[in-house]
């Protein structure tokens, strides 16, 4: 069984929130999760860039939630296991927006 992962206290809430809302993500009305659209060339470009982060997700075992159709990807992150962000939605999204420029 893994430990409880923990949620991000106040001050690194404070540190990161800025720096992902630069990054076009934003946070959900009414749940600790953060929420980014995406969108491709087409079909082909979204699913690659859907396949780069499904890997990344299974060796993290940390999932995005996602909805896809046709070239748009919307996303959302947050940690099912604290109920709210955790730094592992924050390492999650960094991989994103990487993945989002190969
Ligand atoms: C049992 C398994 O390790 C857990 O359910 C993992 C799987 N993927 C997960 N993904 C996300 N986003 N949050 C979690 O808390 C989570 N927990």
């Amino acid at each position: 069984m893994a430990s409880k992962i923990q949620g991000l206290s106040e001050e690194e809430r404070d540190h990161l929130l800025p720096l992902l809302r630069n990054a076009q993500w934003v946070e959900v009305v009414g749940r600790d999760a953060i929420y980014k659209e995406f969108i491709f060339k087409d079909f082909n470009q979204a699913f690659g860039f859907m396949s780069r982060v499904a890997l990344q997700a299974e060796k993290m075992d940390h999932h995005p939630e996602w909805f896809n159709v046709y070239n748009k990807v919307q996303i959302i992150l947050s940690t099912h296991d604290c109920g709210g962000l955790s730094q592992r939605d924050i390492t999650l999204a960094t991989f994103v927006d990487q993945a989002s420029v190969l």
